[in-house]
């Protein structure tokens, strides 16, 4: 399990550092990635027991993670996210491949271009299901704000500090995001 965590710390400091320069963030933002060297890190074993009637079971309820994103390993059926549009879709395993769910920071961060999505879990089997959720998030007394935006851009969301978004969270679920909203 440390060993997997660790693996997962390196491949998410790699994506946020090609998520950043996607999003053409000058060198002094950059700066940022290198003090995500204390970046604050969970790993949570989830499992989802069988049950005989899969319509009576419920997995786990829509939301969007707080994290800047999540990286997911499962195995079995289950996860469906939200598409614009479409509705629910179901995001199948695929062998030796991870999902990747961007959070609620990475939102606020890249000024809506990577926004979070809505994600459950649906038992439709008769079958137990585990995953492996790895969270990253900047550390707790970290400001965040719209990074990265061109003249003219504005920011659409106020400068927050992790602290206090979570707190936002916790108390108002699916609100935390629209309370920062400028
Ligand atoms: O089990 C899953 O695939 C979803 C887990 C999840 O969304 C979470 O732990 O936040
Ligand atoms: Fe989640």
């Amino acid at each position: 399990m440390e060993d997997y965590q660790k693996k997962m710390e390196e491949l998410a400091r790699t994506l946020m550092r090609q998520i950043l320069k996607y999003l053409a963030t000058s060198e002094e933002e950059m700066n940022w990635v290198g003090s995500l060297g204390g970046a604050s890190t969970a790993l949570q074993l989830n499992s989802y027991p069988m049950c005989p009637d899969p319509h009576r079971a419920m997995g786990l309820a829509p939301h969007t993670d707080t994290s800047l994103f999540t990286i997911l390993h499962q195995r079995t059926s289950g996860l469906q996210i939200l598409k614009e549009g479409v509705g629910w879709v179901s995001v199948h395993p695929v062998t030796r491949a991870l999902v990747v769910n961007i959070g609620d920071l990475l939102h606020i961060l890249s000024n809506a271009r990577f926004p979070c999505v809505l994600h459950r879990v649906v038992m439709k089997e008769p079958k137990q299901r585990f995953s492996v959720a790895f969270f990253y998030s900047p550390p707790v007394d970290f400001h965040l704000y719209p990074l990265a935006l061109s003249s003219g851009q504005i920011p659409l969301y106020r400068s927050v500090s992790v602290a206090e978004y979570v707190g936002k969270k916790a108390k108002n679920l699916d609100k935390a995001l629209s309370s920062i909203r400028i």
